[in-house]
C-alpha cells in the first residue's frame, strides 16, 4: 500500500534589506506553528492568488509596506513533524513605506552577518546561508 504525502503548504516569504545591509525579521508568536522562532515576513498563498500577489498582500498586512519589485531567491520544501511547507522565498528589491510589524510580533533589523545568532525554523537554514553569503548588489 502506498501512502500519499499531504500537500505542502505554499508560503510566500520576503527578504527585506535596508540601505544599511540589515534584514527585517520578526519573532513568531507562541501560539503559531514554530512559535518563538524568528522568521522572514510572509504567509500562505491563498487560492486564486499567485505567489507574488500573496507576497505583496502579506507584506502589506504584516509589515505595512507596498512592495513594488521582487526577485526569486530560492524555493525550499521542508517536512516538519506536523506539517510540510514549500517556502517560496523572494528578495524584495523595492518598496514604499516604512517596514514595521503590525501583528504584535517582536521585530528587528539585523545585520546580515549576525543572522545566524537568531533561531529560525529548520526550513530556513538555506535562506540564512544564502543571505549571509550574498554580496548583495541589488
Ligand atoms: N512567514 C514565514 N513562514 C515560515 C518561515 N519559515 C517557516 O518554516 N515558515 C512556516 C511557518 C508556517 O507553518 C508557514 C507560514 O505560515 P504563516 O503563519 O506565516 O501564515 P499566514 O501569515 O498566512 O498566517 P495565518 O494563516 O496563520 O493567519 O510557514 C519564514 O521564514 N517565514
Ligand atoms: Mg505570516
Amino acid at each position: 500500500m502506498t501512502t500519499q504525502k499531504p500537500p505542502a503548504v505554499h508560503v510566500a516569504v520576503g527578504v527585506i534589506e535596508n540601505s544599511n545591509g540589515e534584514i527585517f525579521i520578526a519573532q513568531r508568536l507562541p501560539e503559531q506553528h514554530q512559535g518563538g522562532k524568528w522568521e522572514f515576513p510572509g504567509g500562505k498563498v491563498e487560492s486564486g492568488e499567485n505567489v507574488q500577489e500573496a507576497l505583496v498582500r502579506e507584506l502589506k498586512e504584516e509589515c505595512g509596506i507596498d512592495v513594488t519589485d521582487m526577485a526569486p531567491l530560492t524555493v525550499i520544501e521542508h517536512q516538519y513533524s506536523d506539517k510540510r511547507v514549500l517556502l517560496d522565498v523572494w528578495w524584495i528589491l523595492s518598496y514604499q513605506g516604512e517596514a514595521t510589524q503590525l501583528e504584535g510580533q517582536k521585530w528587528c533589523w539585523v545585520d546580515k552577518n549576525q543572522l545566524d545568532a537568531f533561531q529560525f525554523p529548520d526550513a530556513n537554514q538555506p535562506i540564512v546561508d544564502c543571505i549571509m553569503q550574498s554580496m548583495n548588489t541589488y
